[in-house]
């Protein structure tokens, strides 16, 4: 007698074991071998327009190139006006987030922002294919800093804080200046580009200046950690221009302080989570530094 099919009571309840076991279970698991990088074309704004943020864009990329990464040349590094340390501060662990305290010190900062005056053009976005100013989604003014004492140190620390780790290339450092009614809509700073040689692994988001209102860097897919003690750091619902209308989480710019964040998970995707945008800034002055480190993988050696 040929078995009859299962009854549709059956084949619900198997449905229902199944979904929760794909989704915790199985798709973890198979997830590392089929690499996500449909991410990459989903630059999307929360118009939905697509959208993404680099500074500076190579058509290829050559992490060689000195004008867009800074190659570890071998000059001696000598640290003016270096502070006594900085104090780390654990946020979330995936994707990882780090608060620093007193990345740099003022001297730093305000060398940092000496240097970058006389330099400052308006910021640009990419879209993928041309590159333009869109005050709508950024509007802010960004310096090239050259290579001095204080830059090269800032590098050194850089490397030294992500555990000299290989295949990671610093990228030439940008000061970003924004004004009143100056932002950053909301973006990803990684790009899914990692098999076309390289993407952006981490985030320094330093604070070089505060002298605003507003201008708190947000995370909207981020939780707040419960408890007081980050309203040092972060907007909480007592902060007057907090609101309670905001999503996620919003650091306070606080000069020389710093949030490190990594934009890509050990398989080379990014992190959704790390969606992030630079409020408007409502009165006075923020200058922000971005440090960005890049991952190359190595290359396979063909035939061994
Ligand atoms: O200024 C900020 O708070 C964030 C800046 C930023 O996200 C960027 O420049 O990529
Ligand atoms: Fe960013």
């Amino acid at each position: 007698m040929a078995p009859s099919p299962p009854k549709l009571s059956t084949l619900i309840t198997w449905l229902l074991y199944f979904v929760p076991v794909y989704i915790f279970i199985l798709d973890p698991l198979i997830r590392p071998f089929f690499p996500d990088n449909s991410s990459s074309s989903s630059w999307e704004d929360e118009d939905g327009s697509a959208f993404e943020e680099w500074d500076h864009t190579p058509s290829t990329l050559h992490l060689t190139d000195d004008s867009f990464i800074s190659p570890e040349d071998g000059v001696p590094v000598n640290c003016p006006g270096e502070a006594e340390g900085y104090r780390v501060h654990l946020l979330s662990r995936a994707p990882l987030v780090l608060y620093i305290e007193n990345f740099v010190s003022s001297a730093e900062a305000d060398h940092l922002v000496d240097i970058s005056l006389n330099k400052y053009t308006p910021s640009i976005i990419y879209d993928g294919v041309t590159e333009r100013i869109d005050p709508s989604k950024r509007l802010s003014d960004r310096a090239l800093l050259d290579r001095d004492d204080t830059v090269r140190c800032l590098e050194d620390r850089a490397r030294a804080f992500q555990g000299w780790r290989p295949h990671l290339y610093i990228e030439r450092m940008w000061a970003q200046r924004y004004n009143a009614s100056g932002h950053y809509r909301h973006h990803y700073d990684w790009t899914g580009s990692l098999a076309r040689g390289g993407d952006r692994l981490s985030t320094f988001m330093v604070y070089l200046g505060a002298d605003c209102e507003g201008g708190g860097t947000n995370f909207p897919r981020l939780r707040r950690p419960v408890g007081k003690a980050w309203c040092r750091f972060l907007e909480c619902d007592e902060d007057e221009g907090a609101g309670g209308m905001q999503e996620g989480i919003t650091f306070k710019p606080i000069k020389g302080n710093a949030i490190f964040w990594e934009n890509l998970r050990a398989d080379g995707t990014g992190y959704p989570e790390t969606w992030h945008a630079a409020y408007p800034v409502t009165k006075g002055t923020k200058v922000g530094l971005n440090i960005w480190s890049w991952y190359q993988p190595p290359k396979r050696r063909v035939g061994r």
